[in-house]
């Protein structure tokens, strides 16, 4: 059976909530084989970031040339990328002609941060730039537009001076700590804009959010699916699993991976899988 292949360059999260952890969750129920080498080993949990420690530039070099010496990814992205000279070594390899979704992650929903401010700098010259995809929360927009984000139109301007000074292909600014609704606003450098509402869950347990949207995403256009679309089936899957999240731990508890596929009628019914297998 073919299946494609998607790789995530991040933290980890013994919790399993977020970082990787989260990322080969996503992967893996949107039916992708998912990769992932690790940059910064993060001892965490629900209620917060603990220790943190950062794998030497060798480790991250060998496992990249590792998957990409032997599995070529269809798609990758990245999340947690604490230091510049990370940056430095992993730009070629997000460079190379597949999608590339950057969650430009800061810190953690648990209000720690992740990232150096240097890591912040690098993250707008170099990654930014050659990304298909960024998903930016409205802090991490406030960092990488400069600006404060209080209203619908803060969002069009930041959006905007994002496409136009950081250059990717398209931002998705995510409306989780914005507004009434989970709104989340999609602009491309060639002007649409797309926006998706998800009703706005009154719960803690939102640990993760940001990876499992961005894996989603990931694994979508690993598939080869166009990427508005792939934002509108993240959407539909984080929504679904923030409101049957399993309420686990004592702090911010991560969210369900199983509720979309057992709960929407996707498009990967076992006919279809059934149907690729014939293909083989
Ligand atoms: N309470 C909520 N109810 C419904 N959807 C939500 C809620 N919180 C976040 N979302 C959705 O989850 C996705 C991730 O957005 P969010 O703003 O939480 O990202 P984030 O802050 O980067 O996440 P993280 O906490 O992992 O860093 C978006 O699609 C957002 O709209
Ligand atoms: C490793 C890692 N990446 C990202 C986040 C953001 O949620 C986190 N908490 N941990």
């Amino acid at each position: 059976m073919k299946l494609h292949t998607a790789l995530t360059i991040a933290g980890t999260d013994p919790s399993g909530g977020a970082g990787i952890m989260a990322d080969l969750k996503s992967f893996q129920s949107r039916n992708v084989y998912g990769m992932a080498v690790v940059t910064s080993v993060v001892a965490q949990n629900t209620t917060g970031v603990h220790h943190v420690e950062h794998l030497s530039l060798e480790s991250i070099e060998k496992q990249l040339h590792d998957v990409y010496s032997d599995i070529m990814p269809q798609a990758v992205k990245t999340g947690m990328i604490a230091l510049p000279e990370m940056m430095d070594l992993i730009y070629p390899y997000v460079s190379k002609p597949i999608p590339y979704v950057m969650d430009p992650v800061m810190i953690a929903t648990s209000g720690d941060r992740l990232v150096s401010d240097e890591a912040v700098h690098f993250l707008k010259s170099k990654l930014i730039p050659i990304a298909t995809v960024i998903t930016p929360n409205r802090n991490e927009a406030e960092v990488l537009a400069d600006m404060s984000i209080t209203c619908e139109s803060d969002i069009t301007t930041a959006a905007n001076r994002i496409l136009q000074d950081l250059g990717p292909q398209v931002v998705i600014i995510k409306g989780g700590h914005i507004g009434e609704n989970a709104t989340d606003y999609a602009f491309t450098k060639d002007g649409n804009v797309r926006t998706w509402t998800s009703p706005k869950y009154d719960t803690v347990h939102t640990h993760g959010t940001g990876c499992t949207f961005s894996a989603v995403i990931t694994a979508e256009l690993a598939k080869g699916r166009d990427v508005m679309d792939a934002i509108g089936i993240a959407k539909d899957y984080i929504a679904l699993a923030i409101k049957y999240n399993p309420a686990l731990g004592n702090g911010c508890g991560p969210v369900n991976h199983m509720a979309y596929g057992l709960l929407s009628n996707g498009p990967e019914t076992m006919d279809e899988l059934l149907k690729n297998d014939e293909r083989r």
